[in-house]
Order: structure tokens, then C-alpha cells, then sequence
């Protein structure tokens, strides 16, 4: 058990690749971290940087009150599960478990023992003679799993190890890893692009995005009250919606949103009307997740959009509805995102040599100054590809079953509602 501080950390691989940017975070003693974002964002380098597989090109790795920056992965108390756990091919499940403990000295009997506790709490007692190429995939992990532990390392990072396994087994073996961690109380940083992995297994989720992270919060805060459109966008199915609109102050100070055709009103009671009311004219993107629009009739006083029914999908438990209401829609992945992640210009040799520490720090430095403006971009209108008109997207009971072109009245629950500036950040936040 120890807690971890990562301190302005950044990578930056060869030909001015920013993978990770000056990210800071703290991970309590104990905890359950779950490093969650897109394919390419920097989940595996910070992962790699925390086991010392990768070397960090600025900032500081604390492990407690040691700076582990500079240690080998040997002395930093971790253990990694990578995606498919290699395993020693000639030895069994047993060997394999208790390998680690042969290596630091213990005599066989004891690690044997040992290893075969860790197996049955594993479900892997069964198999502990057979060799790994007889083994299914989720066996395999758990094995990686157990000799990943069997050392009862400080801190124990995983990356993607379910990714791997169909479904029913993804299941299982998440709920086990969960409940294995908290038993044994380490330090847990758990990568994954999986949005349900994250939910289910976090104590808090970091979101990442370019090298940074977006959001860090409990699952609840960071999926009931996320900090961007794209956080947003990257938690929950279906996707929230996102709407451009206009904000309106209308007489004694009321606050519309006005998405072009159509618009809604925030009831007076909304705090948020205290915030916005300065902003009349402001483009904002406005977030609602499909349970926050209900059908409702034509003469319903509710706030009102009203659209055509484009197409309907029974999904079982309920019904995914697609309605054109004529309102631009913004896509989550683009809105908000000044930099290219990758800065491929040829790098002056910065990697080696003495004081190689200190100018890589300050080259990062001048990497981010020329890829992020420090200030941000002007409020203009949203840029064009990161909108455009397409569906709301609303869940209906089951049975609702309507035929397709029916004219649709949609009631929208304000309380249930986000408000982003054009930035992609939230305008609306009182606080977390
Ligand atoms: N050794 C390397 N040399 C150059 N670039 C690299 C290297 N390793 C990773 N990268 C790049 O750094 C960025 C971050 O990669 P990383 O593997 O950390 O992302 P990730 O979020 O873990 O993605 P995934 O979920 O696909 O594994 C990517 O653009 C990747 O191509």
C-alpha cells in the first residue's frame, strides 16, 4: 500500500511525439484508480512512467514520500497485468504463481502453499498442474493476475487486462479483480477504454484526452456532472446529446436557450439562470442525455421541442428513438480540441548527455507553448465540423413503438441538463 503523486509528468517520445502533457494527480493510499480515455490518449505511457518501464521526460513520480522517478521498476514495490499476460510457458500454473516468491529467496514449499491459496481465490485452483498453453484466455489473466500479486506489491497496475475475454467472462473477472483489490487494500491504477469497467470498478475515474486529463471525480460525479462536452460524450449509451444554442435573457431577466427554430426556457428557480443571464448572445452547447426527454402531447405547458420520428430501435429493455428537430448537433470529440496530439517536427537531440533532465523539461515546455496557446481561443461560433444537423437521440419505454415520420413532441427536463461554452467547458457548474 502507498499513495502515489504524479508531479507535472510528461513524455514525449522521439520526433516531438507530446504522448503525456504535465499531468499532475493524486492517488490515495488504497485506492482504486481507473486511467480511462480514446485509443492513443496516453493511458499505457503513464501507466509504463508510473512502473519506471518508460522513462519520464519531466516531472516526478512519488511513491509516499519517495521520489521513485529515477528508481528501476524492481525497487518501485509494483506489479503489472498487461493486456494478455505472459506467462512462462514451460511451467504450470502453480510455478508460474509462485515464481516471484522462488526469486526472492522463499523456499518452495511455502511459495508453493502460497500460490496455491492465491489460485483458489482466483477460481484457478482446479488447474494448477496444467500448462498455460491448455489454459482459456481468462484463466491465463487470472494466473498473470496471481503471480502479479502473490508478492503483495505497494501498488498494482493493470492495463486493459480484460480486453481480451468475451463478455461473460469479462464480467466475472471484473467483479473478481474489484473485489480482490479492495480485500487486499493496494493502490490500484486500472487502464481501460471500456466506459463500463470504469464505472463499475473506480473508486474515482480520471478521463483522459491528448495527454491530460479532462476530469477526476467519484464515477457518479464525473458521469451526473462532467467537467466537458467531451467527458460527457465519452460517458453514458447512448451518447448525450448536444445541441448548439444561443443564450437568450428575455424580460425581468429570464434565460432561454434558443437552438435555432425552437428553444426552451430555464425555470427562474435555476440557479444557473444567476450565471447565464450575463451571457446573453453566448454560443453554448447544451448536454441532455437521452432519459432527460420525455414524449409528451402537443398541448403539454412542459418546455417543448418538437421533431419527426427518423427511425426507432427496439434494444430490448427499451427503444432508441431518432428525431430530427432541425437543431445543429455537436460532436464530443472535436469540440474543444486545440491541439494536434502528435507534433511530428524533427526534435534536437534532447534524450542524452548531462543536464538532459532539465532541458527536456524546458523543451516540453516549448512544445506545449507552440502546440496549446496559452490563452484561450476567441469566443467565435463553433467551429463547423464539430457540428452539424442531426438527431436527437432519446430512450422511450419498449412498446412505444411509433411508425417512423410521426411528428414528435418532446418534453426536456432543464434539471437534467448541462451547459458548455464553446470551449467544450462547463458554464454551468456551481460546484462539485
Ligand atoms: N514508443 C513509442 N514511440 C513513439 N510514440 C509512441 C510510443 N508509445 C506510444 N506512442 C504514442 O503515444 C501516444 C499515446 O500512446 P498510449 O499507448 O499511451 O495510448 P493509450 O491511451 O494507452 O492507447 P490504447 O488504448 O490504444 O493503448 C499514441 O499516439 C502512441 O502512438
Amino acid at each position: 500500500m502507498t499513495a502515489i503523486r504524479l508531479d507535472g509528468v510528461s513524455k514525449v517520445f522521439e520526433g516531438e511525439h507530446l504522448a503525456v502533457d504535465d499531468l499532475s494527480l493524486d492517488i490515495a493510499d488504497g485506492e482504486f484508480l481507473v486511467l480511462l480515455g480514446p485509443s492513443g490518449c496516453g493511458k499505457t505511457t503513464l501507466l509504463r512512467m508510473i512502473a519506471g518501464l518508460e522513462r519520464v521526460t519531466a516531472g516526478d513520480v512519488w511513491f509516499g514520500r519517495t521520489n521513485g522517478t529515477q528508481l528501476a521498476p524492481r525497487d518501485r514495490g509494483v506489479a503489472m497485468v498487461f493486456q494478455t499476460g505472459a506467462l512462462y510457458p514451460n511451467r504450470t500454473v502453480q510455478e508460474n504463481i509462485m515464481f516471484p516468491l522462488q526469486i526472492a529467496g522463499q523456499d518452495d514449499a511455502a511459495a508453493g502453499e502460497t500460490a496455491a491459496g492465491l489460485a483458489d481465490i482466483l477460481s484457478i485452483g482446479s488447474v494448477l498442474d496444467r500448462m498455460p498453453r491448455t489454459l482459456s484466455g481468462g484463466q491465463r489473466q487470472r494466473v498473470a493476475i496471481g503471480r502479479a500479486l502473490v508478492r503483495r506489491p505497494d501498488v498494482f497496475l493493470l492495463d486493459e487486462p480484460l480486453s481480451n475475454l468475451d463478455a461473460t467472462m469479462r464480467t466475472e473477472l471484473r467483479q473478481e479483480i474489484g473485489a480482490m483489490t479492495r480485500d487486499l487494500n493496494v493502490t490500484t491504477i486500472y487502464v481501460t477504454h471500456d466506459q463500463v469497467e470504469a464505472l463499475t470498478l473506480a473508486d474515482r475515474i480520471a478521463v483522459m484526452r491528448d495527454g491530460r486529463i479532462e476530469d477526476v471525480g467519484t464515477p457518479t460525479q464525473v458521469y451526473n456532472d462532467p467537467a466537458t462536452a467531451f467527458v460527457a460524450g465519452f460517458l453514458g449509451t447512448p451518447r448525450i446529446n448536444l445541441m448548439a444554442a444561443t443564450v437568450q435573457v428575455t424580460a425581468h431577466h429570464r434565460v432561454a436557450l434558443d437552438f435555432g427554430t425552437q428553444s426552451i426556457a430555464l425555470p427562474p428557480t435555476d440557479r444557473r439562470s444567476l450565471i447565464l443571464r450575463h451571457h446573453d448572445g453566448a454560443r453554448v452547447i447544451v448536454g441532455a442525455r437521452s432519459s432527460a426527454f420525455s414524449l409528451v402531447k402537443d398541448d403539454d405547458p412542459a418546455n417543448q421541442l418538437t421533431g419527426t420520428l427518423r427511425a426507432f430501435e427496439f434494444h430490448g429493455q427499451q427503444s432508441i428513438a431518432f428525431v430530427q428537430c432541425g437543431i445543429e448537433i455537436v460532436d464530443p470529440d472535436k469540440v474543444g480540441r486545440v491541439v494536434p496530439a502528435h507534433a511530428q517536427q524533427a526534435a534536437d537531440s534532447v534524450w542524452s548527455g548531462p543536464g538532459a533532465r532539465d532541458r527536456t523539461a524546458s523543451f516540453v515546455a516549448k512544445l506545449r507553448a507552440r502546440f496549446r496557446p496559452p490563452t484561450p481561443p476567441p469566443a467565435e461560433p463553433l467551429s463547423p465540423p464539430s457540428h452539424r444537423r442531426a438527431d436527437l437521440v432519446l430512450e422511450l419505454p419498449a412498446d412505444a413503438d411509433l411508425p417512423r415520420g410521426t411528428r414528435v413532441h418532446l418534453a426536456l427536463d432543464t434539471t437534467q441538463i448541462h451547459i458548455f461554452d464553446h470551449t467544450g467547458h462547463r458554464v454551468d457548474r456551481i460546484n462539485r
